[in-house]
């Protein structure tokens, strides 16, 4: 078994702490997708799993095996940890073969550069030079070099990021694909959350040198823990509701919970785009909105609609749909569960899109008006 466990990881670069405590829990030969903005420190937290960075606390172990605890630190090249950087970095005065092979014993060389040239789909390719293969091609020789090792663990820093969307797309398929067959538990780092939606087992949404949220694709997407895991995983209307054990009210009706309320109380709800569906007529629980943007995505069209009463909710809601509109306005209802959410940690109180400034009453969230008195 060689899971990756990390556990209250932290480091600084000189005296500005980047990691301030990572839990991460990786299962053995699952694909993990560390999700954040640029500069949150997922390249750091790379670089101390790999032991190219000190911790200043915390653990790392690959099952049983701890690589860092806080006594032991074990030095990079006995960590079984292979690390692909963002540019491959291949060693441009040898070929491909002499790429992959580089650490391999003499006596098992050629057949191991034969295997992973054809895991990684570049049969034929054994004699060329870097500067002689595309983008893509080299990205895939700078795995083929780390897998020749025979990691237990796998770390691919924005691997895919200077490629341009088609080939990153393909090529993150073929990736992932060829890490299953390999059977290789492996943690990417991305600021692509389409990226880690479609990669990962597992995304952890680092924030302020945490983990904010760790936790399958469709469980990050669906049931965000907060407002800003919620925005980083894709677009999210956020409304106010009064939630009750199984129900949020809101101005767009009464909708069901994604998982029981533990607490009564007003909040917010997160629906995604596809959530909101759009009519020519007014009906139950529907608002009236003009339409203020709407643009072809060729998959499906994207609405931004601003309410004509604003009743607290966002000056703007996002809308995806199947079929063109082309009316400039529209009913809007919601369908499916509403998720509550809570703001972040540290987050400034929530003002009412309706309340000036000045105004602003920071424990309060606006009653829906659907629900008052009710
Ligand atoms: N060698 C270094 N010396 C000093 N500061 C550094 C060093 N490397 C990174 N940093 C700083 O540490 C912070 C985290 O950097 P890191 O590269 O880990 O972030 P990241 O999330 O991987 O960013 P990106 O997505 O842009 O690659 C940044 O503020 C960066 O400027």
């Amino acid at each position: 078994m060689s899971g990756l466990s990390v556990k209250g990881l932290r480091a600084a670069h000189g005296r500005n702490e980047i990691l301030a405590g990572v839990d991460l829990t990786v299962e053995d030969g699952a694909l993990a997708c560390v999700l954040g903005p640029s500069g949150c420190g997922k390249s750091t937290l790379l670089r101390v799993i790999a032991g190219f960075h000190p911790a200043m606390a915390g653990e790392v172990a690959l099952g049983e095996r701890p690589l860092d605890d806080g006594r032991r630190r074990l030095p990079a090249q006995h960590r079984r940890v292979g690390y692909v950087p963002q540019d491959g970095a291949l060693f441009p005065h040898l070929t491909v073969a002499g790429n992959i092979g580089f650490g391999v014993p003499r006596a098992r060389r050629r057949a191991k550069v034969a295997e992973l040239l054809a895991l990684v789909g570049l049969d034929g390719l054994q004699d060329r030079h870097p500067h002689q293969l595309s983008g893509g091609q080299q990205q895939r020789v700078a795995l083929a070099r780390a897998l020749a090792a025979e990691p237990e663990l796998l770390l691919l820093d924005e691997p895919f990021a200077a490629l341009d969307a088609a080939l990153r797309t393909e090529l993150r398929a073929e990736i992932a694909a060829t890490l299953r067959r390999a059977g290789t538990t492996a943690v990417l780092v991305t600021h692509d959350q389409e990226e880690a939606l479609s990669f990962a087992d597992t995304i952890a949404v680092m924030r302020n040198g945490r983990i904010a949220q760790q936790g399958t694709p469709q469980r990050l997407y669906h049931e965000p823990d907060d407002t800003a895991v919620a925005r980083f995983l894709g677009e999210a209307n956020l409304i106010p509701a009064a939630i009750t054990a199984d129900k949020a009210l809101t101005v767009l009706g009464p909708l069901p919970l994604t998982a029981p309320a533990e607490a009564n109380g007003h909040g917010l709800v997160m629906l995604r785009p596809h959530q909101l569906r759009l009519s020519a007529e007014p009906g139950p629980g529907a608002i009236h909105a003009t339409i203020t943007d709407n643009r072809f995505r060729g998959h499906d069209h994207r609405l931004e609609l601003r309410p004509t009463v604003p009743d607290g909710l966002p000056a703007t809601l996002i809308a995806y749909t199947g079929t063109p509109w082309n009316a400039t306005e529209a009913w809007v209802g919601a369908q499916g569960a509403a998720h509550p959410v809570s703001e972040p940690p540290g987050s400034a109180p929530r003002r009412p899109a309706h309340e000036p400034a000045g105004q602003a009453q920071p424990s309060r969230t606006p009653v829906p008006r659907a629900v008052n008195g009710s």
